[in-house]
This record gives C-alpha cells, structure tokens and sequence, in this order.
C-alpha cells in the first residue's frame, strides 16, 4: 500500500517561485505515495500542522521549507516512529546540508520516495527542542544581526558578514559548565555552540571532527581568542575541522563530547536554538538519544576515529568534580 504522507510546505520560505516549487513536489511524490498537503500561513506556522499530522497518524511528514519549518516539524515528531522528509528551500538549509540530504526539489524527492532512512538524536533545553545547535555568544550575535533583507539578497552570506561585523567587537565572558552532572569546568569564552547536528559552514561547531548527529551525545565547542589574530586562526583552524575531519588544535579552541550538559555566564549571554533566538544563559541541554526517524540517502555516515575531549588550553581554566 502506498505511504501516507502529510507534506507541511512554506510558500514564504526562501527565494523562488513558491508555486511552482509546490507543483513540481507533487508531481515528483504523488506517483509513490497518498499525498495531503498544508500550507504554513502568517497565522498558522508548521508547529501546530505538525502536530495535528502527527495525531493523524501519517507514515511520513515532509517539510519543505526553511530550517525554521524543518526544526518545527522535526520537533514534533521526536520520539514517534514517523519519518520526517526533509526539502529545503531556506537559506542555508543547515539540518538537510549536516545530514547530506540534498536541496534540488528533484534530489531531495528521490531521497524521499527511495525510502531510505536514519534514527538521529535531538535535544531539549527547557521548553524548546533542538535538532541543529544551540549558539552562545557569538553565533547568536550573528544571527541576530543576520537580517531578513540582507539574507534575501545574499543567502547564506549575510550569516558570513554578520559573523565578521560580530568578529569585531568580541567581548569575553566568564562561563561554568556542569558535564553529565558529574564535573564541572570553568573557563572564559567568546562563544560556546552545543551541536547534535552541524553543516561544515556552521563553523564554531567543529571543535571536536565532524559533529555526529546519531551517537547518543551533544558535541560542544568552546571558542576563545584573546585577539583579532587568534579568531582568525581559529576559525581558519575550525573550517579545516569542519573539512578535513580532524579535530581542531588551535590553542583557542576547546571541545568535548557529552549527554548533557548545564551551561551559566556571567554576563548573561543570549542563547540561539536553530537560528531561533530563546532567551539568556543559564540553560541546560540534555540528548535524546535516537529519537528522530529522517529520510536521508544513506543509513550511517563514516565516523573517524578521534579524540573526544580537550580543554586544557582555556583561558582560566578550572575544573572540578561534583559529589
Ligand atoms: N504563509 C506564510 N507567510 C508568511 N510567513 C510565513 C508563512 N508561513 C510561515 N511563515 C513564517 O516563516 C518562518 C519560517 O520560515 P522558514 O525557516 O521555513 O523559511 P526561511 O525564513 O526562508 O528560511 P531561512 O531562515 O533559511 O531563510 C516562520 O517565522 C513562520 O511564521
């Protein structure tokens, strides 16, 4: 019997023609599967439509949208055994690049419809869930600054020159990090990201080689030059991590793997979840293992075999452990 399948689709998602990219969708699925579809309204976003698919028991549930859309569905669907399909049509597409899930219309209805899929874990932290990361400091700085006029004319770039006019007034904060309730480390930073799962371009998440969406843990990357040369090498040292798949050796930036991890400042620093700003530090965030189902074209990814922790070269750095 052909799938059921809820397709949740954004007309307002990126930059194309919206009706036909809903036409050429259905063209592509409806041979393989009973599609229903719902549009996100101004009023009406993918979260409650989500939701409701949910309850309706659908075998699969596409978003075609953003990564807002995409986070939204997923968040509805961890912990079910329904797939989530995945078209991007955002500006970076960020959970579809870190799983290899291709962002044509056509590439990504073949991932779909060729029924391949993958159990990745996600996250919660207080009342949100997180698919993607979280970003303190300085990512959310730059997507704040990233706005909706500059990313419809240059993409993925505004992120880029929001990122180097955030560059420039870096400022570092004093933090303390509680690990898997069982240690704690305090060191000062300019911006720490907690990543389930990351594209090669999300660079302050490529502490520890290739962040691993589906091990049962949260990579986390702490960022902490003490000048403009520092964040240069630093980042030239995380996007060789992101592309090489070593772990990153600049002495400014620190990583480690864990389940979960409570994380304070001082100051306050705002804290992004998806590209979604939520609030302030403090925030704790905790894995959940395997629990979202995604069409992806292939079962497993190659993991290299590399070191899961290092911190020792953070600024004022101590650490302790909790009785
Ligand atoms: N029909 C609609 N008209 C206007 N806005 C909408 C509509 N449907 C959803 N939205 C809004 O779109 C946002 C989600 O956008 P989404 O992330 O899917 O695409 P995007 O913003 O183009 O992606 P990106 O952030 O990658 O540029 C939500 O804020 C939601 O309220």
């Amino acid at each position: 019997m052909a799938r059921s399948s809820c397709l949740i689709f954004n007309p307002a998602a990126g930059q194309g023609d919206s009706e036909q990219e809903l036409q050429t969708i259905c063209q592509l699925l409806s041979p393989h599967m009973e599609l229903e579809v719902r549009l996100t309204s101004p009023d009406v976003d993918a979260a409650p439509l989500a939701r409701t698919a949910v309850n309706q028991n659908f075998d699969l549930i596409i978003a075609a949208g953003g990564d807002g859309t995409v986070s939204a569905v997923a968040a509805a669907l961890i912990g079910t055994s329904i797939s989530l399909g995945v078209i991007g049509r955002g500006t970076a597409n960020a959970f579809a690049n870190a799983l290899d899930i291709p962002t044509s219309l056509e590439a990504a209805c073949r991932v779909i419809t060729e029924g391949t899929t993958r159990v990745v874990d996600a996250a919660s932290c207080g009342d949100s869930t997180m698919i993607l990361l979280a970003g303190i400091g300085l990512e959310a700085e730059t997507i704040r600054k990233a706005d909706r006029v500059a990313k419809d004319r240059l993409g993925v770039l505004a992120y880029v020159f929001a990122g180097f006019r955030q560059l420039q007034d870096l400022e570092l904060f004093s933090a303390e990090l509680e690990i898997d309730g069982s240690r704690k480390v305090e060191f000062s930073a300019g911006a720490i990201t907690v990543a389930n799962a990351a594209p090669a371009t999300s660079i302050l998440a490529q502490g520890p080689a290739g962040v691993i969406p589906d091990d049962g843990l949260l990579d986390l990357t702490i960022v902490a030059p003490e000048s403009t040369l520092d964040i240069m090498a630093a980042s030239y040292n995380l996007l060789r991590s992101a592309l090489r798949g070593e772990a990153a050796t600049q002495e400014s930036v620190g990583y480690l793997r864990a389940k979960h991890f409570r994380i304070t400042t001082q100051p306050a620093q705002r804290v992004m979840i998806d590209g979604e700003l939520v609030g302030h530090t403090p925030i704790e965030i905790a894995c959940i293992p395997h629990s979202l189902t995604v069409c992806t074209p292939q079962s497993d990814m190659e993991r290299p075999e590399q070191p899961q922790e290092r911190l020792e070269n953070l600024p004022d750095l101590s650490v302790r452990i909790v009785d």
